[in-house]
C-alpha cells in the first residue's frame, strides 16, 4: 500500500484554496539607509473584505507566509501546524472547547480581529439583560477551533449544527464561575464585568440614526424607543452642546441612570465611587459624556429637536455625522480656531502671537474667553505687571536677561521689545488686575501677563504665568492667553481620544489643580513640528519625499497665501476592484498664514516654504485623527469607508499664491538690539537736547510710536504734534498717548494729532523747532517723496528736519539673516524691499543726491548719516538726513508764509495739561 502521507497546507496554501486570485500579495521593499543592511521586505495581503500588513522579513517568502498567517488569524482559521486534529482525543477536545470559550470571553479577545470579537463588542452595546450576551449559535459557527473540536466529539456536527451548539453549552456549563449560560435563549455571557476602561473604549462608535418625528407621537417617546427605553419619562436631556450647520441647537438624549440615593460620603476621601458594576447596569458612554460634560450611560442620541421659546411647533434639523464631529472639534481650543478659520485640516492654533496685523482668525484672548464659557468656567483673570527699563544701557542688559528667560520658556525672541505700528492695546472691558508698578515714573515699560482660570465656584483650574516680557500690554495678554489655550488644547486635541477628565466639576478640581499649575518652564512641549512623513509620490508637479533635504526658501515671519485641497486617498494597488479611491475632504481658495508661528498644518507649511510663488505641490501624508477628517468631510459615510482601508492616507495639493516678506520690524528686530526704531528715537532725542527744542512735529506719525517714546525721555519739549493720513492709525495713536498720559508719563504742555497729507502745507506748523519724518517717504511714490521735501523746506521751514528711510544696500544682510533668497527669480524687484508696502528704497548714493539737491535749493545744511551698522560698506541700515536751516534768508521766508495762513489739516485729538 502506498503511503498516503498527509499533506498539510501552508497558510498561503489555505488562503489560495479559499480565495484564489482574489488574494493579492504585494511586497514592499524596506530600506534602512542609516544602516548598511540588505533590503528587508514587508508584505501587504489584500483579500476581498480586508487586508493585512506584516512586519519586516529578510526574505519575501517569509513575509508572504506571515501575511497569510495574519489573514487566517483574522478569519478565525487555525493555522495547520498548530495542532493535528487526528491526534486529539475526545477528552482533550472537551478541554480545548472549555479553554477556547474562556479565551473568547477574556479581556484581550475583545481587541483581536477575530470575527467573533465584533459579536462580543456588539453584545456589550446592548442594554439590560441582554448586555454582554452572545448567541451560542454564533460561537458554534464562527470559531474554527471550536468547530474542529466539536467534530472530534461528534463527527456529525457538519450535518446538524444543533450538535455543535449543544457541545458549546455543555462545555460552557463547566465554567460556572466564569460564564453564565442562559439555556432558554441559548446565549453565553461573562459573569464578571469587563473593566470599565474596556467598556468605555467600546462606546466610541458613532452611528447615524433616523428619528421619524413626522407622526403625532411625542418626540421624546420616539427618542426613548430608539434608546430601548419605555417612554420619554426615562430620557435624560443634556444642556445644549452645539449647533447644526443651519444653527439649530443640539442636545444629548440618553437613559436616566437608575435613581441612586445621594451618597456623599465619597467626597470626604475625594474619589467618586465607581458605579456598582453589575453587568445589568449600562456602561458609561465616554464619548457622549465628553461631549455634553455630564455622565452618560449606555446609548445616547444627539439630536436637534424640541420646542423653542420662539415658536409653538416642533423644531428640528438633521444632525449629520459631520455636524456631530464638528461639535466635538469645537470643544477644544484648537478646534475653535480651526472651525473659525474654516480650515479643519489645515489651520492650527498658533504657538505664539507676534503682531495683530499678521494674526489670522479670532484673537487668543477671544478664543480663551469662548472656551471658558463653553466649559462653564469663570471668565479668565489676567494680571499685568510691568518691569523697569531705565536707560539704554539698562535696556541692553535686560535684553540679554529677557532673552535667557525667553529661551527657558520655549518662546521666541521676537516677542520681546518689538514695536509694531499696527498693534493697538485694546485691553479694556475685561477682567484685568494691575499689579503695583515696579518701574520708576518716566522710564520705559515691559509688560508681563499672567492668566488664571477658575471654575464657577472660584477654584483654581489653571495658573499660567509665562515669564516673557512684551513691549505692548496687548501682546503680553494675547501670548498669555495663547499659552493657556495651548495647554488646554493638549488635553483636548484628539477627538477620538478619551480625555480622562474633560470637564471640571468641583470634585475633579483637586487632582486637576495639582496636575495643572503651569509655571514658567513647565509648559508641555509641542508635538507639532514634524517633517511630512510622506508616502512619496511623483505627479509631474513638485513632489516631496521624506529623504529630500529641506531648504526653507520662505523665511519665518512671512505672510504666505495659498490655495489647497486635501483628499482621502487609497493607494491604487490596494483598493477594492483596483480602482483608485479618492474623496475630497477640504479645500480653500485662499488662506493666509504667518510662517513659523505654528498656525498652519506642519506638512503644508513645510512644503509651501520650499516652493516659489506660482508653483504647485502635491504630497501624501498619513491621516490625522478620524474625527477631524469626518468633521471636515461632506460625505462622511463614504469617507469613513475609505478610512477603513489599510492604505488610506491624505493627499494634499497646494498652490503658492503669494508671499509677503517678513515685516520690516521683525527682520530688523532679529538683527538690531536695540531695534532700529529705538535707535531712531535716541538719535532724535539727542538733537532735541542739542537744540533745546520746545516744539516738534512728527510727519507721518502712524500709530504714534515715536511720539509715545518721547514721553519717556526728559527733554525741553513743550508741544508735540503728529500728522498722518491714516485715521485708523491716528486713533490708535490717540488711545496709546492718552493711556500713557493717564499713567503720568511726560512733562509736556500739549499734544495735537492732525489728519492730513504731509504733501500739503498747514500754516499752524510753520517755523517749528524740529520736524521728523521717520520711515515715511518710502511709503509714497518717488515723485511724492520729492514733493514732500520741497513742501517742508520751502513752506514749513523747520529749524531742523530729520528724515529717515531704509538703505537698500543693507537688505542683503537683513535678508541673509532671515534665510531669504533675494536671487530667487520668482521674487519681483518690490519683494526685495524690506516691506511690501514700500514704493521704493534708495541706495546711499540716491538718498545723498536727493538730500544734497534739496538742501541746496532751500538754503539748508545737510548731514547724511544713519543708525544700525556704520558708515563703512554697505552703510547704515536706516539712513538719516539731518537738514538744518541756515539763518541767511530766515526772516523773509518766515513772514511770507505766516501771511498765507492755510489750515488744511483737521484736528483729530488734542491734549492740554
Ligand atoms: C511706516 S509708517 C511710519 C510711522 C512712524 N513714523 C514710525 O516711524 O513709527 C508710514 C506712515 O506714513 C503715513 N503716510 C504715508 N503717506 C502719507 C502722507 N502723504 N501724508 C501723511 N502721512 C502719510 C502712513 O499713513 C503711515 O502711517
Ligand atoms: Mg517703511
Amino acid at each position: 500500500m502506498v503511503g498516503t502521507e498527509k499533506q498539510t497546507l501552508t497558510p498561503k496554501g489555505i488562503i489560495h484554496e479559499k480565495f484564489g486570485v482574489k488574494a493579492i500579495y504585494k511586497i514592499e521593499e524596506v530600506h534602512d539607509s542609516s544602516q548598511k543592511r540588505p533590503c528587508l521586505y514587508r508584505c501587504h495581503l489584500q483579500l476581498p473584505d480586508f487586508s493585512v500588513v506584516t512586519n519586516v522579513f529578510k526574505n519575501k517568502k517569509d513575509s508572504e507566509q506571515s501575511a497569510a498567517e495574519l489573514a487566517l488569524e483574522k478569519l478565525g482559521i487555525q493555522p495547520p501546524d498548530d495542532d493535528d486534529d487526528d491526534d486529539v482525543t475526545v477528552e482533550q477536545a472537551w478541554d480545548d472547547i472549555v479553554e477556547r470559550i474562556k479565551y473568547i470571553f477574556s479581556d484581550e479577545f475583545l481587541s483581536t480581529d477575530h470575527p467573533l470579537s465584533s459579536h462580543l463588542r456588539a453584545a456589550l452595546q446592548k442594554d439590560g439583560e441582554r448586555f454582554g450576551s452572545v448567541p451560542v449559535s454564533v460561537i458554534a459557527t464562527f470559531d474554527a477551533k471550536i468547530i474542529s473540536r466539536c467534530k472530534v466529539i461528534n463527527p456529525s456536527v457538519d450535518l446538524d449544527p444543533n450538535l455543535a451548539m449543544s457541545c458549546v453549552m455543555e462545555a460552557a456549563a463547566k465554567l460556572s464561575d466564569y460564564i453564565v449560560v442562559s439555556p432558554h435563549v441559548a446565549s453565553l455571557r461573562r459573569k464578571n464585568p469587563y473593566p470599565p476602561a474596556i467598556i468605555e473604549a467600546l462606546a466610541l462608535v458613532v452611528e447615524q440614526v433616523t428619528l421619524d418625528i413626522s407622526s403625532e407621537q411625542y418626540y421624546l417617546d420616539i427618542i426613548a424607543e430608539k434608546l430601548g427605553l419605555k417612554d420619554g419619562s426615562q430620557v435624560m436631556i443634556s444642556r445644549t452642546i452645539g449647533k447644526t450647520s443651519s444653527g439649530y441647537e443640539c442636545r444629548v438624549y440618553s437613559a436616566i441612570p437608575e435613581l441612586r440615593s445621594f451618597d456623599n460620603s465619597w467626597k470626604a476621601h475625594g474619589k467618586r465611587p465607581v458605579a456598582e458594576s453589575s453587568h445589568l447596569e449600562k456602561s458609561r458612554n465616554a464619548k457622549a459624556s465628553f461631549v455634553c460634560g455630564q455622565d452618560v450611560h449606555g446609548d445616547a442620541i444627539v439630536a436637534s429637536v424640541g420646542y423653542q421659546w420662539r415658536s409653538h411647533g416642533l423644531e428640528h434639523d438633521d444632525v449629520t455625522l459631520k455636524s456631530f464631529y464638528r461639535i466635538c472639534c469645537g470643544i477644544s481650543p484648537n478646534g475653535i480656531y480651526k472651525l473659525s478659520r474654516k480650515a479643519l485640516i489645515a489651520a492650527q492654533l498658533p504657538l505664539r502671537f507676534t503682531t495683530k496685523s499678521s494674526w489670522r482668525g479670532p484673537l487668543p484672548r477671544e478664543i480663551l474667553c469662548m472656551f471658558c464659557r463653553q466649559q462653564e468656567l469663570a471668565e479668565p483673570v489676567f494680571t499685568i505687571s510691568t518691569a523697569p527699563v531705565k536707560s539704554m544701557s539698562d535696556l541692553l542688559r535686560s535684553y540679554k536677561k529677557l532673552k535667557d528667560s525667553e529661551s527657558d520658556n520655549n518662546s521666541n525672541q521676537y516677542m520681546s521689545w518689538e514695536t509694531e505700528d499696527s498693534d493697538c492695546d485694546d485691553t479694556n472691558n475685561h477682567h484685568y488686575k494691575r499689579r503695583e508698578k515696579e518701574e520708576e515714573p518716566g522710564s520705559g515699560t515691559g509688560y508681563r501677563c499672567e492668566v488664571k482660570i477658575l471654575s464657577k465656584s472660584q477654584d483654581l483650574v489653571l495658573d499660567c504665568s509665562p515669564g516673557s516680557f512684551y513691549e505692548k500690554e496687548n501682546r503680553a495678554i494675547q501670548n498669555a492667553s495663547l499659552k493657556a489655550l495651548s495647554w488646554f488644547s493638549s488635553l483636548f486635541d484628539d477627538l477620538d481620544a478619551d480625555p480622562e477628565q474633560p470637564r471640571y466639576t468641583n470634585q475633579d478640581l483637586d487632582w486637576f489643580y495639582q496636575r495643572n499649575i503651569m509655571i514658567k518652564g513647565t509648559f508641555p512641549s509641542s508635538r507639532r513640528y514634524k517633517e511630512p512623513t510622506s508616502r512619496s509620490k511623483t505627479t509631474g508637479m513638485h513632489s516631496y519625499t521624506r529623504d529630500k533635504k529641506r531648504v526653507q526658501s520662505i523665511p519665518n515671519g512671512s505672510m504666505v497665501s495659498i490655495s489647497y485641497s486635501v483628499s482621502v486617498d487609497v493607494d491604487l494597488g490596494f483598493s477594492k476592484n483596483g480602482k483608485p479611491l479618492k474623496e475630497l475632504i477640504e479645500s480653500n481658495e485662499e488662506i493666509e498664514f504667518e510662517v513659523g508661528n505654528g498656525s498652519m498644518n506642519p506638512h503644508l507649511e513645510s512644503v509651501v516654504t520650499q516652493m516659489s510663488v506660482g508653483q504647485y505641490g502635491c504630497f501624501l501624508t498619513n491621516q490625522p485623527s478620524e474625527g477631524l477628517i469626518l468633521a471636515a468631510a461632506s460625505d462622511t459615510a463614504r469617507t469613513r469607508s475609505l478610512l477603513s482601508e489599510i492604505s488610506a492616507g491624505l493627499e494634499y495639493h497646494v498652490h503658492l499664491l503669494g508671499v509677503k516678506g517678513p515685516t520690516e520690524k521683525r527682520m530688523e528686530a532679529d538683527f538690531f538690539k536695540p531695534t532700529l526704531s529705538i535707535q531712531r528715537v535716541e538719535f532724535a532725542v539727542k538733537h532735541i537736547k542739542e537744540l533745546s527744542a520746545s516744539n516738534l512735529v512728527d510727519f507721518g506719525c502712524g500709530s504714534g510710536s515715536f511720539l509715545g517714546s518721547l514721553l519717556d525721555y526728559p527733554t525741553s519739549l513743550q508741544t508735540i504734534v503728529g500728522v498722518d493720513i491714516s485715521q485708523k492709525r491716528l486713533a490708535r495713536a490717540a488711545k496709546m498717548l492718552q493711556s500713557k498720559l493717564n499713567k503720568g508719563a511726560g512733562n509736556l504742555k500739549s499734544i495735537i494729532l492732525y489728519d492730513g497729507s504731509i504733501l500739503e502745507f498747514d500754516s499752524r506748523l510753520h517755523d517749528i523747532d524740529i520736524c521728523t519724518c521717520l520711515e515715511v517717504i518710502e511709503h509714497m511714490e518717488e515723485d511724492e517723496a520729492c514733493k514732500f521735501g520741497e513742501t517742508v523746506l520751502s513752506l514749513f521751514r523747520p529749524k531742523l528736519l530729520i528724515v529717515s528711510t531704509p538703505n537698500y544696500e543693507y537688505n542683503t544682510i537683513l535678508h541673509k539673516s532671515a534665510r531669504y533668497h533675494p536671487k530667487d527669480k520668482s521674487m519681483s524687484h518690490r519683494s526685495k524691499f524690506r516691506n511690501h508696502d514700500h514704493k521704493f528704497e534708495w541706495t546711499r548714493a540716491q538718498f545723498k543726491r536727493w538730500a544734497y539737491k534739496l538742501s541746496q535749493r532751500h538754503n539748508y545744511r545737510v548731514e547724511v548719516t544713519g543708525v544700525g551698522g556704520s558708515n563703512v560698506d554697505p552703510g547704515f541700515a536706516s539712513q538719516i538726513a539731518v537738514f538744518s536751516r541756515q539763518s541767511f534768508f530766515e526772516v523773509d521766508v518766515v513772514e511770507k508764509v505766516a501771511e498765507g495762513s492755510m489750515q488744511s489739516y483737521k484736528v483729530i485729538w488734542e491734549w492740554k495739561r
